[in-house]
């Protein structure tokens, strides 16, 4: 395990060079990986372990499109293949990869497959963390682990495919065999990790619940509305508005942030612009704290958890999700984003 300082903390990181994908095989080498689910994250995980080596089966449900999407990648049914309750009973490492409302009903299912000595995995601490709420509270004879990439199960296996790879978080809830340690390792390596951060199940879900609901996802769309909606308020085109607040963004800035950190795009812009970045950043900042404090606590009280669940439980929820990314895709501000990205030169 290395030690290593992130500005000032030290932590615990485990590494490709002392953990290399050679001896995740040896360590998993009698295992059958049963990954139940093959969503977003199950076609990533699965197919990356496969590549890797490692002997995986897929679960899911048959009559389901990603049921033909797991046979369309190339998994066979009745050998690689399985209805979700047959993978489980094969699988002596269960990676519990359906949505995290789907795993609430499914559990009974599942749990009747952990018999002793086996593992449950998670990629997020949410079932666990939750548990008065989902219901998952796993036998005490299996060790229970959790790798969580932090990316989406479609750059999980793009970064793969190139040569690259997304790194995790892991955590152990449940060491019932002696042997959680290196077989949580071994499957972070064998998703294609490169390193390891270690966490708990309840700090990985708080720390997830709030990025994606923050920053990553919620914060930026509002964010990018606020700024978009100010500007063709005061009489913008739509076609500045968006290269101003989107465009410029994505196509040019964050990948200078991404290399080298916000200063080194800072010192990439004018000295006009870097006037304006650095005297206004604070009051951003101070305007989006008590929201993030607001959500935090949502989060930490499990009002956020329930929500999610509740809305994911519903016999319609796919419908409901689609009508509101619609609503989001059809907004004036994303319509003018279809055209400018077409207007890209490389698409010309
Ligand atoms: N989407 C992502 O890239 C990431 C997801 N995670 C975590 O990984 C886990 C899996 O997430 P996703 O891949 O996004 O899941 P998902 O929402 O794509 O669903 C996975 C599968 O679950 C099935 N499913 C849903 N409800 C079901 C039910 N009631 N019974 C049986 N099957 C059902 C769906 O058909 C689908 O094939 C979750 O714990 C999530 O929080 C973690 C990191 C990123
Ligand atoms: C991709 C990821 O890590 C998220 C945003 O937390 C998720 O999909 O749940
Ligand atoms: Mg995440
Ligand atoms: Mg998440």
């Amino acid at each position: 395990m290395a030690k290593i300082n992130f500005g000032g903390t030290e932590e615990n990181v485990v590494t490709r060079e002392e953990f290399p994908l050679s001896k995740a095989l040896e360590t998993l080498k009698n295992d059958t990986i049963a990954v139940i689910g093959y969503g977003v994250q199950g076609p990533g995980q699965s197919l990356n372990l496969k590549d890797n080596g490692f002997h995986v089966i897929v679960g899911q449900r048959k009559n389901s499109k990603s049921w033909d999407k797991a046979v369309a990648d190339g998994w066979i049914p009745g050998e690689t293949l399985f209805e979700m309750e047959e993978a489980a009973e094969k699988g002596t490492i269960i990676q519990y990869l359906l949505s995290d409302a789907g795993q609430i009903s499914a559990w009974p299912l599942i749990k009747k497959h952990l018999t002793p000595g086996k593992a449950l995995y998670f990629s997020h601490g949410f079932g666990i963390t939750y548990k008065e709420r989902t219901g998952i509270i796993p036998p005490a004879d299996v060790d229970v682990i959790l790798i969580a990439p932090k990316g989406s199960g479609t750059s999980l296996r793009r970064m793969f495919l190139q040569g690259r790879g997304v790194n995790s978080s892991y955590a152990i809830f449940q060491d019932a065999t002696g042997k959680a340690m290196e077989r949580v390792i071994a499957l972070g390596i064998g998703v294609g990790s490169g390193y390891l951060f270690e966490t708990t199940f309840q700090k990985e879900v708080y720390s997830d619940l709030t990025g994606e609901r923050g920053t990553l996802m919620g914060a930026i769309q509002g964010l990018f509305a606020a700024q978009y909606d100010t500007l063709r308020a005061h009489g913008h085109t739509p076609s500045e508005a968006f290269n101003e607040t989107v465009e410029e963004l994505t196509q040019s800035l964050m990948p200078l942030i991404a290399e080298n950190g916000m200063d080194w795009m800072y010192a990439n812009c004018s000295t006009t612009a870097q006037r304006g970045a650095l005297d206004w950043w604070e009051k951003f900042r101070d305007a989006a704290k008590p929201v993030f404090e607001e959500l935090y606590q949502e989060v930490a009280c499990g009002n956020e958890a329930q929500r999610s669940i509740n809305a994911n439980s519903r016999p319609d929820y796919r419908e409901k999700l689609d009508s509101e990314l619609k609503a989001m895709r059809d907004s004036e501000m994303w319509q003018a984003g279809s055209i400018v990205r077409k207007l890209r030169p490389e698409n010309n």
